[in-house]
């Protein structure tokens, strides 16, 4: 007869245990690595060993255009869509300079940018339309638009050769559409969510807080997270949620951004509860509701660098210690193993 297997909760609280023990056994005195122990910990309990091999990480940069940029709710023009993945395709943006300086590798995508395809070959396509529809007035995008940029998303993260993916947006007016996704999935109100984005003045920050109440009030209640994704979501950020999804599947860990990709960690974290456990929560954006967002999703950033830009930098920047912290749980000597002294 076969052994019976332990339920699934058992062996996770087995691991867990272990990984603490290991860490705890270190040549420190216990937690005196704080919330490096902790990133350590997840990282263990992630890839299921006390020796995690990660190495390399890689970034993604999903771009798309929002039909609710025609609402004025941005300070930018929706054109700056397009030319920031010019500027990514030529290394001259934030997100690409600091990965050249840290080594990451970056792949841009194309899930809808309005306009004629962009022709450059190193950008790659997987373009769901020309933008989303005005949420104001009718849902961003279909069901099969919305299912198509989630099958491509969790298709791009598979293929990653990369231990840790880190994911970065592009979209003007993209801050709208997740904090409407914040809102409808949590239940925090708009006030507390609404912010200025690229840099609204007060005039346009109420502006947008008027639009978001509008197309608030235009849809009933929502079922599904695919349904919320639909109604007031993007094409990068849909695609963003599957590819968190797929590396979550394909045992990798994802380093979650600023706001807009906390939105589509939410949606992938809704649509199944396990990837969470993949997610590193990168920094606590400037962006108004974003700290909030975090403390309803319990999820812990590792730095607060008054940043608010997207694009993955945040997660680029936090890469370092993430790649750090998994040093310290395979590398780091035992007490035992090294002949160091236990405490008195
Ligand atoms: C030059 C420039 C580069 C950017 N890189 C990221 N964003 C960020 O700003 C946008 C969201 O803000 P909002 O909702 O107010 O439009 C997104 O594209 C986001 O990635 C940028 C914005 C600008 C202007
Ligand atoms: O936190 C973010 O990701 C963010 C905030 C403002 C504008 N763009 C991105």
């Amino acid at each position: 007869m076969l052994p019976e297997e332990p339920p699934a909760g058992a062996v996770i609280a087995d691991l867990e245990s272990e990984v603490w023990r290991a860490i705890d056994g270190k040549t420190k005195p216990i937690g005196s690595l704080g919330r490096v122990e902790e990133i350590a910990a997840q990282i263990g309990m992630t890839l299921g060993t006390l020796a995690p091999r990660v190495e390399t990480c890689a970034l993604t940069i999903f771009a798309a255009d929002h039909g609710i940029a025609a609402e004025g709710v941005s300070a930018f023009p929706r054109a700056v869509t397009r030319q920031m993945v010019a500027n990514f395709l030529a290394g001259g943006a934030a997100a690409t300079v600091i990965a050249a300086s840290l080594g990451v590798a970056v792949e841009v995508v194309d899930a809808g940018v309005a306009g004629e395809p962009m022709t450059d070959p190193k950008l790659v396509s997987r373009r769901i339309g020309a933008g989303t529809r005005s949420f104001l007035r009718e849902a961003a995008m279909t069901a099969e638009e919305c299912a198509a940029a989630l099958a491509s998303g969790r298709e791009l993260a598979a293929r990653a050769r990369a231990d840790a993916l880190a994911f970065g947006e592009m979209g003007i007016g993209n801050t709208s559409a997740a904090t409407m996704l914040a809102h409808r999935l949590t239940g925090l109100s708009l006030e507390a969510l609404v912010g200025r984005g690229t840099g609204l003045d007060a005039a346009g920050l109420a502006r947008k807080a008027a639009v978001l109440a509008e197309a608030d009030a235009r849809v009933g209640a929502l079922a599904t997270p695919e349904e919320a994704l639909r109604e007031f979501g993007g094409f990068e950020i849909a695609m963003m949620a599957g590819a968190m999804l797929g590396a979550a599947e394909a045992g990798k860990l994802v380093l979650v951004d600023g706001f807009i990709a906390t939105s589509a960690a939410l949606v992938a974290e809704r649509i199944a509860p396990e990837a969470r456990r993949a997610m590193i929560f990168s920094h606590v954006s400037a962006e108004a509701g974003h700290r909030a967002l975090l403390e309803r999703m319990a999820a812990r950033p590792i730095l607060s660098l008054d940043m608010r830009l997207g694009e993955g930098t945040g997660a680029l920047l936090a890469w370092p210690i993430v790649k750090a912290a998994a040093a310290v749980l395979r590398d780091m000597a035992s007490f035992e193993s090294a002949g160091v002294s236990a405490r008195l």
